[in-house]
C-alpha cells in the first residue's frame, strides 16, 4: 500500500478526460485530497467525536462514498458503543478494494475495533437499514442534482430519532464576489500545497461535469425539503464545510 504523491495533471493532456475515481485516482488519493482539501484531516477526525454523540447500542454507521475508508477508519477510532458496526459504501471497484486493505491494516494494528464492511455498491440503489449515524464526506457533490433529494429523504428515514447524517459538501455561494473571493483562497491553498497553475487548471476542468457543488442556502432547503428537522453547520474552511442534519 503505497501512497504515492499526486502528479496526474502535472503533465499537459491534449483533451483533459472527465474526472474518475479509477486506480490511477486511487494510488495518490490520500495525497490528492489533504492537498486539495483545506480543513480535510480536521472533519474526518472530528466525524469521529461527533459520531460518538450519535452512535446508538446496536445499530449501523454508514460512511456513504467511503473511498480508502478515512472516515470509517476515524469512526472506528473514536465510537465505543456497544454493538455498533460500520457500513462503508461506495461504487469505484479500484477504491473498494484498496479501501478493504487499509482496514485490514488497520485491525492488524488496533483491538476491539468496530466491526466493518465494505461494500461496492451506488449510493442510490442502497437498501439503508435503520441507523443512528450517516456520514456523507464530499460524497454528494458528486450525485446528480435530480437524485439529492430522494437520496437524503431515504437517509432520513433510515435514521432512528437521536441519530444524525454528517453531511461535507464544497460550497458554491451565491454573492459573485464571496464566490470569487473563496474560490482564489481555494487556488491559493492549493497552490501553498505545491500544485502549479497547469495542475490546478486541468483538475479543474476535469471536475468541471462531474462535480457539481450547491450553495449553503440549497443545502439547507433541500435537507428541510427531505425531512430533516434541523441543519447545523459545525465546520468551514474557505469552500468547504461540514453540516449535521438532524431528523
Ligand atoms: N453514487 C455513488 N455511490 C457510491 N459512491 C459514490 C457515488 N458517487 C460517488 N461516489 C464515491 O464518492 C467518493 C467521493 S470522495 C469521498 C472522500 C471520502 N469520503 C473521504 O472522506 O476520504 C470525494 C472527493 O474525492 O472529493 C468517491 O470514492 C466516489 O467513488
Ligand atoms: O480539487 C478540488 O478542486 C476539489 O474540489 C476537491 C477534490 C478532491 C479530490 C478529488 C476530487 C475533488
Amino acid at each position: 500500500m503505497t501512497e504515492s504523491p499526486d502528479r496526474i495533471y502535472a503533465t499537459p493532456q491534449a483533451q483533459v478526460a472527465d474526472f474518475a475515481f479509477n486506480e490511477d485516482v486511487v494510488k495518490v488519493f490520500p495525497d490528492m485530497i489533504k492537498r486539495s482539501v483545506p480543513g480535510y484531516p480536521t472533519i474526518v477526525e472530528n466525524i469521529g467525536v461527533l459520531a460518538a454523540r450519535f452512535a446508538q447500542p446496536n445499530t449501523p454507521l454508514y460512511d456513504l462514498g467511503s473511498s480508502l475508508g478515512a472516515v470509517t477508519q476515524a469512526l472506528r477510532r473514536h465510537v465505543r458503543t456497544d454493538g455498533c458496526r460500520v457500513i462503508a459504501v461506495d461504487n469505484s471497484s479500484a477504491m473498494v478494494e484498496r479501501c478493504r486493505e487499509y482496514l485490514h491494516a488497520q485491525d492488524a494494528m488496533f483491538q476491539e475495533l468496530l466491526p466493518v464492511e465494505v461494500v461496492e455498491a451506488d449510493i442510490l440503489a442502497l437498501d439503508f437499514q435503520p441507523c443512528s449515524l450517516v456520514a456523507m464526506n464530499f460524497t454528494l457533490q458528486f450525485v446528480p442534482r435530480e437524485h439529492r433529494t430522494a437520496l437524503l429523504a431515504r437517509i432520513r428515514q433510515a435514521l432512528l430519532p437521536g441519530g444524525a447524517l454528517v453531511l461535507s459538501e464544497k460550497l458554491r455561494f451565491e454573492d459573485a464576489e464571496e464566490h470569487q473571493l473563496l474560490t482564489d483562497l481555494h487556488i491559493a491553498f492549493k497552490r501553498a500545497n505545491g500544485y502549479s497553475e497547469l495542475e490546478i487548471a486541468q483538475k479543474r476542468s476535469a471536475l468541471e461535469n462531474v462535480m457539481h457543488p450547491d450553495s449553503l442556502d440549497e443545502h439547507r432547503r433541500r435537507l428541510l425539503d427531505a425531512g430533516f428537522s434541523k441543519v447545523v453547520p459545525w465546520f468551514q474552511c474557505l469552500n468547504f464545510a461540514s453540516l449535521i442534519a438532524l431528523p
